[in-house]
């Protein structure tokens, strides 16, 4: 069914933090990093928020498609570290820029929300013929991370990316062509942050804030190599593809070996078609297939008419694979 892309965009925050510069403040090295992530550097926010970022993203997006701001019907915003609860980031877009007929809402999906708010997006589109949507990932996730603890304050940036998106006839003629979204919350010990202590006169459990993010690295990592190639499969199988239709993987960038990984885990050469930008920007979660999708575009490597496999993989912990064709 008609899902065209008609742009891409991405906004990141001016400070660039090297591995160097974090070696200075915390017990680390570049070469560790670089070694055991691919990540050389990261942007994070000075003064910089979640929402300014997601609305640089939707403001570049309209300027590239001359769509005014009334012609929005759907603003959903993948994030895991919005400036507030309530309201939604996307609610806090949709009045930045003025789109007064968009509905509003976030994804609460981690590393997989930008593909959970793809396959979402074109649901709402299978109810709504002739609409056009925005779709951000955005992180500011350096306000959540333990600067303390080395092994997961070296991994982490802050960006955003997003793309515009109609059903409507047009020459661009995209396609979705196929998805698998799934959950393991039994798991989902492996990979917190931002839990908010009770402090109702009622409670009747010792609660305490935690609200910086915790790893159990070894754990998800391991996660990510056994359920990515099989998220990725049953995309394909459900969009009637062998992985060889594929033109690009493009990958949540949580750490290069996992990527290579899940590309042998495919029987496939770790190629051009698995793009990495981890060492520019590390972890940026929910919005990093956005950043890598948009930068690809940017650079031209993308061409219409292109199969494109968005996968993202993470917090819950959920997989979630997209298949579409540009
Ligand atoms: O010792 C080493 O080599 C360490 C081993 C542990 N590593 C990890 C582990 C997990 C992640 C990760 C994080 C998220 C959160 O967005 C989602 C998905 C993943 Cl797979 C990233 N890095 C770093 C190198």
């Amino acid at each position: 069914s008609t899902f065209s892309i008609m742009a891409t965009a991405k906004a990141v925050p001016d400070k660039v933090v090297t591995n160097d510069d974090l070696a200075q403040i915390m017990d680390t090295s570049d070469e560790w990093i670089s070694r055991r992530t691919g990540i050389k550097r990261r942007h994070v926010v000075t003064d910089e928020t979640n929402t300014s970022l997601a609305t640089n993203v939707a403001k570049q997006l309209l300027a590239k498609t001359h769509v005014s701001p009334e012609e929005i019907d759907f603003i959903i915003v993948a994030t895991m570290s919005g400036d507030y609860m309530m309201p939604s980031t996307a609610a806090a877009v949709q009045g930045q820029i003025q789109a007064n007929r968009a509905m509003a809402f976030d994804i609460s999906a981690a590393c997989s929300g930008f593909s959970y708010g793809l396959d979402v997006m074109h649901s709402l589109m299978a109810t709504h013929p002739n609409s056009t949507g925005l779709l951000i990932g955005s992180e500011a996730l350096s306000k959540l991370i333990d600067w303390h603890d080395r092994t997961t304050a070296v991994l982490f940036g802050d960006g955003a990316g997003g793309v515009l998106v109609t059903n409507r006839d047009n020459d661009v003629n995209g396609q979705f062509l196929g998805s698998q979204l799934d959950a393991y919350g039994a798991d989902g010990d492996a990979l917190t942050m931002g839990h908010i202590a009770n402090q109702s006169p009622f409670v009747t459990v010792d609660d305490k804030a935690d609200l910086p993010l915790h790893m159990d690295g070894h754990r998800v990592f391991d996660f990510a190599i056994r359920k990515v190639p099989a998220s990725i499969q049953a995309a394909a199988d459900q969009a009637h593809l062998k992985l060889s239709d594929v033109d690009f993987f493009i990958l949540h960038q949580a750490n290069q070996r996992i990527v290579k990984s899940v590309a042998r885990k495919m029987k496939l050469p770790f190629d051009d078609r698995f793009p990495i930008n981890i060492d520019e920007y590390g972890n940026t979660s929910a919005a990093s297939e956005a950043i890598l999708l948009a930068e690809l575009v940017e650079d031209g490597k993308i061409k219409r008419g292109d199969i494109l496999a968005m996968s993202g993989f993470g917090g819950g912990l959920t997989t979630g694979t997209v298949l579409l064709k540009y």
